[in-house]
């Protein structure tokens, strides 16, 4: 049997920290090892988590799978072997390869074997001196104390139900908490380089069947889908609803939140949630960033692990007005250099996030200037902010995060080696044969949640009320008519402009941390202005710079970085892009006004 190795993602508590009286022990049991009867393994579910302890020879060592690490658990129970395999149940679990489990309502049942068995899911953080990820891990218990396998299943049933109130962070009852509204899932098949349907199938329904998260999924049959969906469906059927594809997606739906009458309630009451799987990904990107979540590109686990948990923050969103349209948005605006190089290298989708780095170099060569108006409302002090985060240097390698795809993967602890079946005795007599091990991950067979829709794009009978003309609600504006003179407090700079890009993320893309200081609330937009007259080396060293946001220090005659609560930009000439959230919008006079803490988004349960 392998040793329990003391990764540096496992929570070691010595024994002295065990009596915390924060930590309360709701469950215990003792499991052994046929194969190592000077071995005992203790095993608590506590308020922290799944405490497991080895004690040999008077000497113990404690890991501990925290909680919110775990994401949900299984009954089980042993699979009929083929006619001609031992029926003997000890050699049917000499190697874990050969254990075989179903649901207990299956017809192919092992009736032979009276063990329940619990599977826990969890995927643990895992730190190296370079990057941050996480490892798929399955904890499986075998309780068979008791000579009828009804009995056993009740001790494991406790043990599950136990950790489900653990995870939902309610009162531990005697029966599961409620699982009764669906996720809305809506998949834009087009966002970044077309992977969306294919990354959710792999990396996010594998997730949300072992959470039992049920969903209800729609793949968006055309650009504005997702807004009129939302729009115009009952929106308080769902526990919450997640754009899987790019921020574009995700403005389709918070915009069409605010089409709705009801617009204050639906966002009170439905969380939106994204699942990063377009080009840019900013929203993602710094909601992993503020959370400590590791962030890997294609790589959906931590993000889908919120969903899963239920929890959610408050985020500002800002009131955009044009011309013709007002819409609401959660990430940015630009005008100049970085929205040229936005909407140009769509041509490039196919590439990804690289499309940015490669159209930046030849945006470069070329340079614009653009003339106009530049007016804000400035904020003086912004001090109390907390203080700005590096990113993480990710390595780009493949994580374990995708264990689901990797049968082979390395399991976090490996007790099993190969011919262990965990044997209690009590008083001598072989009462119970409990067994705790970890299996190496393997592929989920699953792909959809019990209960969960999937509406495919050839789905037919559309129940989507055909568009009408829709009007935007939302919080009353607090600035005069985008024609109407600003107020006299208001800072106004004429000239040439290489670019103004306005963001109230940390992040406004993958690799680009825009506004280092940014919280997902804190009522403030972060304008970058840069004129023309910077020099290209100038520019060079922001661009480079982007990935650690170190152009946010500088503030010099021609680069500056300013915290504003509301902007108007007056472009002149007719020539040009604007974009909101990465979406062109109509060229022309455009302004804005952060509104804190409008809606409530998904992020990671990151408390300990
Ligand atoms: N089925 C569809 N076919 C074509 N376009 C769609 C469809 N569904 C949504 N769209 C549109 O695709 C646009 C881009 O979507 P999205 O933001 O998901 O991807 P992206 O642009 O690659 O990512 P990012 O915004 O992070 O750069 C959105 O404006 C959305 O309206």
């Amino acid at each position: 049997m392998a040793t329990p190795q003391h990764n540096s993602d496992v929570l070691v508590v010595s024994r002295n920290e065990h009596s915390d009286s924060k930590e309360h022990v709701y469950l215990e049991e003792t499991f052994y090892i046929l194969s190592k009867k000077n071995s005992v393994f203790r095993v608590r579910l506590t308020s922290k988590g799944l405490s497991l302890m080895k004690e040999t020879d008077g000497n113990s060592k404690e890991q501990t799978i925290l909680l919110r690490d775990i994401i949900g658990s299984k009954c089980m129970r042993s699979k009929r072997r083929h006619p001609g395999a031992t029926s003997c149940v000890c050699s049917s679990l000499v190697g874990h390869q050969q254990l075989k489990v179903v649901d207990e309502n299956s017809g192919d049942l092992d009736e032979n074997d009276i063990s329940a068995y619990l599977y826990i899911y969890a995927y643990i953080l895992k730190h190296s001196r370079r990057n941050l990820k996480r490892e798929r891990t399955t904890i499986t218990l075998r309780f068979r104390s008791f000579d009828k396998y009804e009995d056993n299943n009740k001790e494991a049933q406790k043990w599950r139900t136990t950790l489900k109130c653990l995870i939902a962070g309610q009162p531990i009852t005697n029966v599961p908490p409620p699982n009764d509204k669906k996720l809305l899932i809506l998949l834009n098949p087009k966002s970044g380089p077309g992977r969306a349907r294919e990354l959710f199938q792999t990396k996010v329904a594998p997730l949300l069947q072992e959470a039992e998260v049920p969903y209800e999924l729609h793949v968006t049959k055309h650009a504005q889908y997702a807004r009129e969906f939302v729009r115009t469906r009952n929106v308080y059927a769902w526990k919450g609803i997640v754009a899987v594809g790019g921020d574009g997606v995700l403005f389709e739906v918070l915009n069409g939140m605010f089409e709705r009458l009801d617009w204050q309630q639906a966002l009170m009451e439905v969380p939106l949630g994204i699942l990063p799987c377009g080009s840019g990904n900013g929203l993602a990107k710094t909601i992993c960033h503020l959370y400590n979540e590791p962030y890997i590109g294609e790589n959906l686990t931590g993000l889908t692990m919120a969903l899963a948990r239920g929890k959610v923050a408050p985020m500002d969103v800002v009131r955009i007005e044009t011309k013709t349209k007002i819409m609401f948005s959660f990430l940015s605006v630009g005008w100049g250099l970085l929205s040229d190089i936005d909407i140009e290298s769509e041509r490039l989708r196919a590439i990804g996030g690289h499309r940015f780095t490669v159209w930046a170099a030849a945006r470069l060569v070329g340079l614009r200037r653009y003339k106009g108006v530049l007016s804000y409302a400035k904020i003086k002090d912004v001090s109390n902010l907390p203080r700005p985060k590096l990113p993480l240097t990710l390595s780009h390698s493949i994580s374990q995060d995708g264990a689901l795809d990797s049968p082979d993967a390395e399991a976090f602890i490996d007790c099993d080696e190969h011919a262990d079946v965990f044997t209690s005795t009590v008083n001598g007599k072989h009462q119970r044969v409990d067994s705790w091990y970890s299996v190496n991950s393997r592929r989920s067979a699953f792909y959809s949640t019990r209960g969960s829709e999937y509406h495919s794009v050839t789905s037919g009978g559309s129940e989507m009320r055909s568009p009408v003309h829709a009007c935007m609600h939302g919080p009353a504006p607090h600035l005069p008519s985008l024609m109407s003179h600003l107020p006299s407090h208001w800072v106004h700079e004429q000239g040439e402009f290489i670019m103004v890009h306005i963001a109230y993320q940390q992040f406004i893309g993958e690799d680009f941390l825009f506004a280092p200081r940014s919280q997902l609330s804190d009522g403030v937009i972060w304008m970058l202005v840069i004129k023309a007259g910077v020099s290209r080396s100038q520019l060079l060293s922001f661009l480079l710079g982007a990935g650690q946001g170190t152009h946010a220090e500088m503030n010099n005659e021609y680069i500056k970085m300013i915290p504003v609560s509301a902007f108007r930009i007056v472009p002149e000439g007719t020539e040009g892009y604007l974009t909101v959230d990465g979406e062109c919008v109509e060229y022309g006079p455009i302004q804005g006004e952060i509104f804190p803490n409008l809606v409530n988004i998904s992020v990671p349960d990151t408390k300990i």
